[in-house]
């Protein structure tokens, strides 16, 4: 049942490159056990999150195999290598997973493979001191180069192994509706988080099918990612610009924090990502929120008026939360290049929407530092009324978090 649950999210995602935590937590069932649920997720992450290393240790056995074939190897392999499960337990499972999904040739074609491949160790011989580092934490070549350039050797590979842990299942409480001791004190799942002080980290499975999440008292976030709205800290009746909102994780924070006074308008690019927000408004019961859908890049030519406080968190190439989100790494590298003079672009509009003497907040869920510090020195350098008052990267092995940057600046 495992097994299978697991092979058909990550078949949709080899297949139809689906997203992996939408299918995910569909496929979690609320009456679930929680063990079951725990090792499903373990599969079906630890797998994607390793595949470079398990494609690269199967292509010594097979050389063309159909995508259900692929997705089954190498969850084998993964479960051999990574979960240390019994061998023959492996192959017996997938084979008769192998059986029921694709038949009887397709069964024994995967017997012969996992019992040749679980023979062999992991062979690097002849490859390069970074070919071996990109390949035993599979992430990609030039990105092992490029955090080593950023980051140098050691945290660089402390980034790179922290990408393959299961992320943790985090929340933050709606300060709207109720306070987080007395959501722990209603359900017990709920754990009081490490990093922000409104994080809660839950262990019973998906934190949406919870009557709490219902009932609008948290909502899911990771706590990193919570940091942002705090460090804006817009105050009490201010007037707050959110520039890419969707689906509205920080704009409701910032509700949560000035307590529904004030107001907030909030754009995205997309409407249907303008009616997410507007679900997670009404489900956290915020009353102080504008939403438009709007392309922020053309803000400043557009509205009339200035802001007290601005979040800018927009487009980015996501290298923070490789964990959360492995299929990004595999993913081409030019789509940075692109999104470089976008947050630019941005970074101007929000400068002519500022009032003097109001704040802002650029941040961003990547690593690429050219996309965070370099982005916000080129800004401050064509703005010397800018100042840079707190600047923070949150890097993902440090709490077992989503990677973060954020720079919180004020207009003189
Ligand atoms: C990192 S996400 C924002 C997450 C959001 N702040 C939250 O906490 O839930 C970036 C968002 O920027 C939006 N976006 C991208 N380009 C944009 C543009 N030119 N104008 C407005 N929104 C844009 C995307 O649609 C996406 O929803």
């Amino acid at each position: 049942m495992e097994q299978k649950i697991a092979y058909e999210v990550l078949l949709a995602y080899f297949k139809d490159g689906s997203y992996l935590n939408i299918t995910l937590n569909k496929a979690l069932k609320a009456d679930m056990d929680r063990h079951m649920k725990n090792r499903i997720t373990r599969i079906v992450y630890g797998t994607l999150q390793n595949a470079l290393l398990l494609e690269f240790h199967l292509k010594k056995f097979v050389k063309k195999v159909k995508v259900s074939e692929k997705t089954i190897l190498l969850m084998g392999l993964y479960e051999h290598f990574f979960m240390k499960r019994p061998d023959y337990a492996i192959v017996d499972e997938l084979v008769t997973l192998a059986r029921q999904e694709k038949g009887a040739r397709t069964a024994s074609f995967i017997n012969a493979v996992l019992r040749h491949a679980f023979l062999e160790e992991i062979n690097f011989e002849g490859l390069s001191e970074d070919e071996v580092l990109a390949l035993r934490t599979s992430h990609p070549l030039w990105l092992v180069k490029m955090f080593k350039k950023q980051y140098g050797q050691d945290v660089t590979i402390q980034i790179l192994e922290a990408d393959n842990a299961i992320p943790l299942r985090s929340g933050r409480v709606n300060t709207l509706v109720i306070s987080r001791d007395e959501l722990i004190k209603e359900d017990p799942r709920f754990k009081r988080g490490f990093l922000s002080e409104d994080g809660v980290l839950f262990e019973g499975g998906n934190i949406a099918s919870t009557d709490a999440f219902k009932e609008g008292k948290v909502t899911v976030q990771d706590e990193s990612s919570q940091l942002v709205a705090r460090l804006l800290s817009p105050e009490k009746g201010s007037e707050v610009l959110d520039m890419c909102g969707a689906p509205g994780s920080k704009t409701t924070h910032l509700a949560a924090l000035m307590e529904n006074t004030g107001h907030i308008d909030v754009y995205d690019l997309y409407a249907h990502k303008e009616q997410l927000i507007q679900s997670n408004l009404k489900r956290l019961h915020v009353t102080n929120v504008t939403t438009h859908t709007a392309d922020s890049t053309k803000l400043a030519k557009m509205l009339q008026k200035q802001y007290d406080a601005i979040l800018l968190d927009g487009p980015c190439s996501g290298l923070g939360v490789l964990a959360r989100k492995p299929e990004i790494k595999y993913h081409d590298s030019s789509v940075m290049d692109e999104i470089i003079p976008i947050q630019a672009n941005l970074l101007e509009n929000a400068y002519y929407l500022l009032k003097n003497g109001g704040k802002m907040v650029y941040s961003t869920c990547t690593l690429n530092k050219k996309e965070n510090e370099k982005q916000i020195e080129r800004f401050i350098c064509h703005h010397e009324d800018m100042e840079r008052i707190e600047e923070h990267t949150i890097l993902p092995y440090q709490y077992h978090s989503d990677g973060f940057y954020m720079c919180l600046m004020r207009k003189k």
